[in-house]
Parts: structure tokens; sequence; C-alpha cells
């Protein structure tokens, strides 16, 4: 039987101590670290993103803003509001909520947002640092599956790492992370011949393609630590992660839940995404 890495503790655990920080942060500055989330239309599942970030960034003392707007809103409106955010100095995070609308261009709108500012570490600028290893704001969800990773205690330099799915917002980015952090990194996607083969190679296996269930324990290498990205539908309409979990759960090494893993420690990795640039702004 496999462990399950519980994210929803692991998560709150450690935004108690970005609260403590944020605390003496603004005990010694007067300065309260702002993030605005920008929502454009009225995508459900953002909706609940938004909201539990909303609550979790105000309980560990951040000012929190979200600006929606609608759906019909135009490019050049949201490049405009964004633009007034990069001026605004209470204002350190910015976050677009992603998908936009299909007659926004989502990479237009990404390049406005200033690169200090861009807590979710897809400005190209972060993109670029973090490929050459200079500093940079991490994407959340990535940041967050390190995390994970090393809360079992397993050493990742060595291992063989495989990544499924190549997305610039998760598969690319946890990809670099863990070439990072010394693993043997393969990266597999819709056109891998042979996808379990592959899998098959993983001491610590990342899945990120959106498909429901659609990793079975004939993917995984006995003992593995395997990290379900995925917030995905059931047919019963449930959430559920790109995993099949009750299949995998006693071939697996460690695994992380949906919901409850990967999703929560998204929003901790924003929170504290949004203290180090109030600390850079203001230093
Ligand atoms: N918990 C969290 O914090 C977050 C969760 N998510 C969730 O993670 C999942 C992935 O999101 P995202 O990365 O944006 O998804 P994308 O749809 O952008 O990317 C999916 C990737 O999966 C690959 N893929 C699709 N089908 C297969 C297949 N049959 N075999 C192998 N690879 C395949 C695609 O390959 P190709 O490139 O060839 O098309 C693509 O690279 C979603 O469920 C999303 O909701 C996303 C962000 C944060
Ligand atoms: N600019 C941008 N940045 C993102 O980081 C971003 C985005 N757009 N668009 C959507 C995806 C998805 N994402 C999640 C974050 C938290 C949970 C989360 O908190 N999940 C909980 C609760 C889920 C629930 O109850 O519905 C859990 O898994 O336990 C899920 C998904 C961030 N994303
Ligand atoms: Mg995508």
């Amino acid at each position: 039987m496999g462990h399950i890495i519980n994210g929803k503790q692991i998560a709150a655990q450690t935004q108690v101590s970005i609260t403590e920080r944020i605390e003496a942060f603004t005990a010694e500055t007067g300065v309260k670290p702002g993030l605005t989330v920008v929502l454009v239309g009225e995508d459900q599942a953002s909706q609940v993103y938004v909201r539990n970030k909303e609550k979790r960034a105000v309980a560990a003392g951040i000012n929190s803003a979200v600006i929606r707007l609608e759906a019909t809103t135009s490019e050049a409106e949201l490049l405009a509001v964004v633009e007034q955010l990069n001026q605004a100095e209470e204002v350190h995070g910015i976050l677009v909520q992603l998908p936009l609308p299909k007659t926004i261009d989502a990479d237009k709108v990404l390049d406005r947002i200033s690169p200090l500012k861009d807590v979710d570490g897809f400005h190209p600028i972060n993109v670029g640092n973090l490929a050459i290893g200079k500093e940079a704001f991490v994407p959340c969800t990535p940041a967050g599956i390190i995390r994970l990773i090393k809360s079992t205690g397993e050493t990742i330099a060595g291992k063989e790492a495989v990544v499924v799915g190549r997305s610039n917002i998760v598969g690319k980015p946890v990809a670099q992370l863990l070439l990072q952090e010394n693993a043997t990194v393969t990266i597999a996607h819709s056109r891998t011949t042979d996808l379990a083969a592959v899998t098959k190679r993983a001491d610590i296996l990342v899945v990120a393609t959106g498909l429901a269930k659609f990793i079975k324990k004939e993917h995984l290498k006995p003992g593995a630590i395997v990290i379900d990205v995925g917030m995905d539908r059931d047919e019963n309409n449930r959430l559920c992660g790109d995993v099949d979990f009750d299949d995998c759960i006693d071939v697996a090494g460690y695994l992380t839940p949906v919901p409850g893993g990967v999703g929560p420690m998204t929003i901790t990795m924003l929170l504290e995404n949004t203290l180090i640039s109030a600390e850079r702004h203001t230093n």
C-alpha cells in the first residue's frame, strides 16, 4: 500500500511559516503584500480557485483583490487593466487567471505583466531566467510539486523523473525544476510512442494531461513517487485527477490525491511569491 502525500496538510503547515514571515515583514516595513487576481468571464473552475486563493491570502495577511471582468472584455481593455496594476504601488503580485476568452491573445497579455510582479512566473523573462538558472518567479504549481516530492524524504538527485504533459504552465517548468534538482528528466506528451514503457522507468512520475484517470497501475514502476496534477471530472462529474487513484495506490510508493494534493500547495506557493515580490519592491 503506497503512502498518500497529504498536500492539504503540507500546504497548511507551509502557510503557517509564510504567514509568520509576512507578519514580520509588515511589522518592519509597514507594508502589506498585495495580490490582485484578474478574472475574465465566468469559467466555473476559475471561480473556485479564485475564491480559495482570496480566502487563504487574506488569512496570511496579504491584501487581496479580485478584478472581475465580463467575458466580452476586449483585449485592449484587459491590457489597460494590466498596465494600471503594473503602475499601482500597493500591488506586488498580478495574476491573470487562465484560460482567457478566445477573443483575447493570452500570450500578449502575459507579456505585458511586469516581470517584477509576475507571481505566476509565466512572463517570458521569468521563463527564460528559470531555464538558465537565474533568479526568477517560479511557477506556483511546479514549485509546489517539488515541495511535495521533498516531503517524502526521498532524494531527487540521480532519480529517473518522467513528466507527462508539456504545457507552459505545468509540464515544461516542472521538468526544468526537476532538472535543477539533478533528476534525469524525460518529458512525454501526446505524440509519445509507447507511453507506458516511458512512465515505467520513472522513480518520480508527474502527470499533467487533463485526462481523467488516464494513468493506470500498468504505467507505474512499483514504489514510484506519483504526483497527480489533474483537475478533471469523472463520469459522475466529481473532481478527480489524471491518475486512477484506486488502481495505482497499491503499486505507487507515494501518491498525491485529488482533491487535497497539488492544488492546495499551488495556492501556498502563490502566497510565497507575493511575499517575495513585496520584499523585492520594498528593500
Ligand atoms: N492543481 C493545479 O494547481 C493545476 C492543475 N492543472 C490541471 O492539470 C491538468 C493539465 O493542465 P495543463 O498542463 O494546463 O494542460 P494542457 O491541456 O495545456 O496540456 C496537456 C498536456 O498533456 C499532453 N497529453 C494529452 N494527451 C496525452 C496522451 N494521450 N498521452 C500523453 N500526453 C498527453 C498534451 O500533449 P501535446 O502537447 O502533444 O498536446 C499536453 O502537453 C489539467 O487537468 C488542469 O486542470 C493545471 C494547472 C494547475
Ligand atoms: N494564471 C493562472 N495561474 C494558475 O496557477 C492557474 C490558472 N491561471 N488557471 C487554472 C489553473 C488551475 N489552478 C489550481 C489552483 C488551485 C487548485 C486547488 O486549490 N484545488 C483544491 C480544491 C479544488 C476544489 O475543491 O474544487 C484541491 O485540489 O484540493 C486547483 C487548481 C491554478 N491554475
Ligand atoms: Mg493549458
